[in-house]
């Protein structure tokens, strides 16, 4: 596989937050990280983009650790769930010096001001911005990097209808282009119709992953089950994993 995260463990502080994390993704897929509130999502994210480093274990990209790829080589792109920008620039000089730092990546400027709706919006500075419209500079700002891996924590955040809808199109494009892509969300229904894998999460811990057919055949559930059947019968209403409902979802 192109991503390898392999044994990972990680706390904040002395509390342990990540226990042993092991999954893996191919290169032209979406992967869904899903779990409830807490579950270590947005921890699992943050150590895949560097911001911290994980107590054990190895994050893998191509052949490399990832803390020993170069700055410039770095394969990854975020969409953050908390905005990052800076203040004194308008959402034109965001998007022309981030553009100017990848000039190699083909996607214009002018594509993503068309597909972000953003054309009304380009002398503002971001904190003018409603939510929906920062979350789609964020989104923009993301694709014009360069990048094999896009990491995405709860990117429809603020979409509105339309915008999930475009969005959810780029992330299929985004596909035949080869990205590996790992999306964290909560909208299950929306995720079931894009992602090729799901890892789910509880309490810091894997507690099933693989393709929606994999999972339903290991927790024996029949092919029309849901998404949202899985993960209210893998996690519940925050029950510790124990797949007590999945004679009743069988039924
Ligand atoms: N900076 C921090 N210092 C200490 N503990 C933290 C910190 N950030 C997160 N945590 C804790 O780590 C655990 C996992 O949090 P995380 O944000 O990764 O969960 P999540 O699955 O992304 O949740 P959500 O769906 O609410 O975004 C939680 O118990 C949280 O309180």
């Amino acid at each position: 596989m192109y991503v390898n995260v392999e044994n990972v463990n990680f706390a904040y502080d002395k509390k342990p937050i990540l226990h042993d994390i092991n999954f893996g993704m191919n290169k032209g897929e979406i992967t869904g990280l899903i779990g409830p509130n807490g579950a270590g999502k947005s921890t699992m994210l943050k150590l895949m983009i560097k911001k911290m480093k994980p107590n054990n274990g190895k994050i893998i990209i191509g052949d490399n650790d990832i803390f020993s790829i170069k700055r410039e080589n770095n394969p990854v792109t975020f969409i953050p769930d908390i905005p990052v920008y800076y203040e004194e620039l308008t959402v034109w000089e965001h998007l022309q010096f981030i553009k100017a730092l990848y000039p190699e990546n083909s996607v214009t400027v002018d594509s993503l001001i068309r597909e972000f709706n953003l054309n009304q919006h380009l002398n503002k500075i971001p904190s003018a911005l409603s939510k929906g419209t920062l979350q789609k500079l964020m989104i923009a700002l993301a694709l014009l990097r360069q990048y094999d891996v896009l990491l995405a924590d709860e990117p429809f955040n603020g979409l509105d209808p339309a915008q999930t809808y475009k969005f959810k199109n780029t992330l299929k494009n985004l596909k035949k282009q080869d990205k590996t892509i790992l999306i964290s969300t909560h909208l299950l229904s929306l995720a079931e119709d894009f992602c090729d894998r799901y890892i789910f999460l509880y309490d810091g811990r894997i507690v099933e992953q693989g393709t929606k057919t994999e999972i339903l055949q290991k927790q024996q559930m029949n092919k029309e089950t849901s998404l949202e059947q899985i993960y209210m019968s893998l996690i519940g209403e925050g029950e510790h994993y124990a797949g007590v409902q999945k004679t009743v979802m069988c039924e």
